[in-house]
């Protein structure tokens, strides 16, 4: 092993966590991302594997309640390494009650003494120590209630008035503390391959322990295990995928034999999804922005058996200059967007969005909107998602479109759970994380007049 191998994986999984953090923080690394090179370049057993994710996730997902309860205690100027050492060793202390306090310091003194000198372990050693004994102050001082919900829930404050503004304070104290709970883990069942009762059965020969979703047929919720490292995912029986990413495909209800366009294809969860509901028969052109991710869709319908996809690097903003006019029976537009229902699954996108970012989204999303429409069939169906909660890329978007587009009709959503059918309004469906433990995610449905 080199020295820079032994810097981010020597066996102490917290050390492996500090470096994480630190990367995030330093590079805006994607915390998920490093964390699973981190899994998977050091093979790290499922015990340290749980707690390394566990760590780095709890930490990230605190940051600010963390430094709330800190600041008392810290004087003066610190290294970056050391102050996320200090929520590392603070969030062990204030959430997981498995970490004996006396581990957690120790443990943070140790990599102090490695990493730095012993003035900075000491350091360390006094501030854990001086909160054990005196306990962390109470968020009930901040008075104004917007600041409070966010350092509790560690938020920033932008975000939680503009939730609040959206979607009223219930809801967004709801959804800001369910974004700090760990995701479920799901997957999609490839019904080409076998059904629901099948694969359980596998999965089950495999020691991992899955049960159907009440909301999403196709979906399993594991219970145990790392669904990449299985045999059913290398078969191609399953693909992970969250439950509210199973929607587009579901309310756009691609049949056999169809020609469809996904626009904004990759990593290409929604294109198979869509090829499994057409029963591998019809045709799937899928297209990115970004050609080097098309190799991720291509692998992921290899692996499914799925012989209908045919991928291209298309710019969605001109899509139609490439593509035959009026030539699809369906579109999905899967969008870009501002990510802020996946925030429990990245919580990163917490500290790193702004503001200025939302709007300029929304511009991008009518444009690709905009071509979709021009090489949709008459009569053809198109669906919108994001995995966002935010009206200006939802509700708005769709409102500017419609009004751009005259031959498009909001329709009603197709083959969705009754449970959040009812939860839709216009052919438009908003689902918050906490509505069925999944990640935030909108989709609304569309169909072309036949009339020119
Ligand atoms: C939400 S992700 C799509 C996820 C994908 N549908 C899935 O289910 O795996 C959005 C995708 O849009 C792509 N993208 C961004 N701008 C685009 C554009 N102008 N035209 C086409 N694709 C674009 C990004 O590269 C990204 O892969």
């Amino acid at each position: 092993m080199t020295k820079k191998k032994e810097q981010i994986w020597d066996g102490n999984v917290r050390d492996a966590a500090l470096t994480i953090l630190l990367a995030v923080d330093k590079h805006q690394a994607y915390s998920n991302l490093l964390l699973n090179q981190t899994i998977n370049k050091y093979k790290i057993e499922a015990k340290d594997r749980a707690l390394l994710t566990e760590l780095t996730y709890g930490t990230l997902q605190h940051k600010y309640t963390l430094d709330y309860y800190l600041e008392p205690f810290i004087k003066g100027k610190m290294d970056l390494w050391v102050k996320w050492l200090l929520r590392l060793s603070l969030y062990q202390i204030e959430y997981l009650d498995r970490v004996p306090d006396h581990a957690a310091v120790n443990e943070a003194v140790e990599i102090a003494k490695r990493r730095g000198h012993k003035g900075i372990a000491s350091v360390v050693n006094g501030v854990l120590r001086s909160i054990l004994r005196q306990g962390v102050r109470s968020t009930e001082e901040i008075k104004d209630p917007t600041k409070r919900l966010a350092i509790e829930t560690s938020h920033p404050e932008w975000l939680v008035e503009r939730f609040v503004e959206a979607y009223g304070i219930s809801k967004t104290t709801e959804m800001l503390h369910e974004n700090n709970v760990p995701p479920l883990l799901s997957v999609r069942v490839n019904t080409t391959k076998a059904t629901v009762e099948e694969v359980l059965a596998l999965l089950a020969e495999e020691g991992v322990e899955a049960e159907q979703s009440k909301v999403m047929p196709e979906c399993l919720h594991l219970k145990s295990g790392q669904a990449s490292r299985t045999k059913a995912f290398k078969d191609g029986y399953i693909t992970i995928q969250d439950e509210s990413s199973m929607m587009p495909a579901n309310a756009l209800n691609p049949q056999p034999g169809w020609r469809v366009l996904d626009m904004c294809a990759a990593p290409g969860g929604k294109t198979t999804h869509m090829a499994e509901k057409m029963n591998n028969e019809g045709s799937i052109l899928a297209t990115d922005i970004h050609p080097h991710k098309l190799d991720l869709i291509d692998e992921t319908s290899t692996r499914l058996g799925l012989g209908i996809i045919q991928t291209a690097p298309v710019d969605g903003r001109k899509a139609a200059q490439f593509l035959e006019a009026e030539s699809f029976d369906a579109v999905l537009v899967d969008a870009p967007c501002s990510g802020l229902g996946v925030m429990r699954r990245k919580p990163d996108i917490k500290y790193t969005k702004r503001e200025e970012d939302l709007s300029r989204l929304h511009d991008i999303q009518l444009e690709l909107l905009d071509n979709a429409v021009k090489v949709l069939k008459k009569g053809g169906r198109l669906v919108y998602s994001t995995c966002t909660v935010n009206k200006e890329e939802n509700e708005e978007t769709v409102q500017a479109f419609l009004a751009a587009h005259p031959e498009m009709e909001p329709t009603q959503l197709e083959n969705l759970p009754k449970e959040l059918l009812e939860k839709s309004q216009g052919g438009m469906l908003q689902v918050f994380p906490q509505d069925i433990g999944s990640d935030g995610f909108f989709v609304a449905a569309f169909q072309k007049s036949e009339q020119d």
